[in-house]
């Protein structure tokens, strides 16, 4: 959310967040890097334009034009650097200078060997338990931050995989509306409209980042879960992998793996949404996970299949009017798994994205809490890598994203919330490999015909065989009957050639010995 040196009584009273790159001689004497050229405190622009009328209670939600609440100025950063104070480079940039190009490949997480597992596993558990470095969480709303002495801010640390579990649940958040009265749930920043692939992106690069930095590694990259196998099995729950499930109880995971040590954040939901507080970094019970465990809802005990995902690509419109949960023939429903695999919308379908979250029953099928789940990241992984294929083969220009109308927190140039430094949609809407210095390693399904064009190849098949038939027969009448002439008693015939009766193919009289 926010760099620790702007949890200020300062920083959020004046509103200017534009930390020192390097305090060369006193604090703020080289905000954004100014000194050496990399960038320069300026006003944040956010997005004004309205928003579609799901959200009707503007002035009530310090997420609105994020992040203008609680800062009005922040670093811009020149050319490819970035960060809070443009000390570090834009996805796919590396050295001093931010000029060499980078690339790294995301993989199926199966197609690791044991090692790169291993490496994998130990790298999330590390970021379970590595104070984040930069950045702190606000545990009040805005109007609650300097705490109850208004010289307290309300700010905790936060471990980096917790961070990335906190981001998620505080874009869903319902928007509290006062003591005793019911907070309003039909907000959420992430998902049901168009930034739903744009702001899961940007949440998967800053974890992706922080994990870098905190291996002091840029080539690691996240690998993904191919959840559309058609097998209705958790593929990757197993010991060497995200876990197994428990001996003892169905919905907890195997003491033989990590994860079952870890405990959950953003439990209380009841607390937050009652009493109008924010989730904060203490923790609680643990992970909890029974694959296709919910027998009350026998239509998300099964996992998409291969051809979901090919039909889904096939969707040419990437969001279309009311650009919500509701919208039919958009490809950004239908991923996310609102629609079904083809685009229809149709409220009783959970497919793609959604489906895989509920097939999980337990944390990982719960919006405020599923990152705690750790196959959240390989689930999100696979539904970029969707979304990357589709901006391929699709290749829009990105004013095809709503510039307005789209739910609060949508507007291709709203800055997703809560990330920092503020980061439009449209920055998101772009191919990675050109654009943010990764890809995926993928085998893309094709997709199975329909009936009606395997009829129409069947027709086409049986017209042109009937047209063969047909030439062939009128081939053989017409030399029969050439041969018939031929064989009249005219003594010219007696010079005739081979070659004057050959029209189409010779008959068994004409065979030359
Ligand atoms: O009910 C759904 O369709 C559903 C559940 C769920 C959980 C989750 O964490 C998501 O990110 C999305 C989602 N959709």
């Amino acid at each position: 959310q926010f760099p620790r040196q702007c949890a200020t009584v300062e920083a959020l009273t004046s509103g200017e967040c534009c930390p020192d790159l390097s305090p060369v001689s006193g604090p703020g004497s080289d905000p954004c890097g100014s000194f050496s050229g990399r960038g320069q405190c300026i006003q944040v622009t956010a997005d004004s334009r309205p928003h579609g009328p799901q959200y009707m209670h503007d002035g009530r939600d310090d997420r609105e034009q994020w992040p203008i609440r609680f800062f009005n100025r922040t670093c811009s950063c020149n050319g490819n650097f970035t960060g809070y104070n443009c000390g570090t480079c834009r996805p796919g940039w590396s050295g001093p200078a931010c000029d060499q190009p980078t690339h790294i490949v995301r993989r199926n997480l199966l197609d690791l060997s044991r090692e790169e597992k291993n490496r994998f596993v130990n790298a999330l558990n590390q970021a379970k338990n590595a104070m984040h470095p930069d950045i702190v969480i606000a545990t009040r709303r805005r109007e609650e931050i300097l705490g109850p002495d208004g010289n307290t801010p309300e700010f905790e640390n936060v471990t980096i995989y917790n961070y990335f579990v906190w981001s998620h649940y505080y874009s869903v958040r319902k928007t509290f509306l006062g003591p005793g009265q019911q907070s309003f749930g039909g907000v959420d920043f992430s998902h049901e409209g168009p930034a739903f692939l744009t702001w899961h992106r940007y949440h998967l690069l800053q974890l992706e980042r922080d994990m870098q930095d905190m291996l002091q590694d840029p080539s690691f990259a996240l690998p993904y879960w191919n959840f559309a196998t058609g097998r209705n099995t958790c593929d990757i729950c197993t010991d060497d992998l995200v876990g197994a499930k428990s001996n003892f109880d169905t919905t907890l995971l195997s003491q033989n793996t990590i994860f079952s040590q870890w405990r959950v954040l953003c439990e209380n939901i009841e607390d937050y949404d009652t009493l109008g507080t924010i989730c904060n970094s203490t923790e609680g019970g643990p992970i909890r996970r029974n694959p296709a465990g919910n027998v009350a809802r026998p239509m998300v005990q099964r996992l998409p299949e291969p051809q979901d995902v090919a039909l889904c690509l096939e969707v040419g419109l990437f969001d279309t009017p009311p650009f919500y949960s509701n919208s039919s023939d958009s490809f950004r429903n239908t991923v996310e798994g609102y629609s079904d695999p083809s685009g229809k919308y149709d409220p009783a379908v959970r497919s793609l994205h959604n489906l895989a979250h509920l097939f999980l029953n337990g944390t990982g099928g719960q919006t405020h809490l599923s990152p705690n789940d750790p196959i959240f990241v390989l689930l999100h992984t696979f539904t970029d890598a969707v979304f990357d294929e589709w901006l391929r083969r699709h290749n829009p220009d990105n004013s095809i994203y709503p510039i307005e109308n789209a739910p609060i927190g949508h507007n291709r140039q709203y800055n997703m919330v809560p990330f920092w430094p503020p980061v439009t949609n449209n920055e998101m809407f772009v191919t990675a490999p050109e654009n943010l210095g990764y890809s995926y390693e993928v085998q893309w399904p094709s997709r199975a015909l329909h009936v009606t064009e395997i009829i129409t190849i069947a027709i086409v098949t049986a017209l042109i065989l009937v047209a063969i038939i047909f030439a062939g027969a009128t081939c053989i009448v017409h030399a029969r009957r050439n041969k018939d002439e031929s064989h009249q008693p005219l003594l010219t015939d007696q010079y005739q050639t081979y070659s004057d009766d050959y029209d189409c193919i010779p008959t068994p009289s004409q065979s030359v010995v």
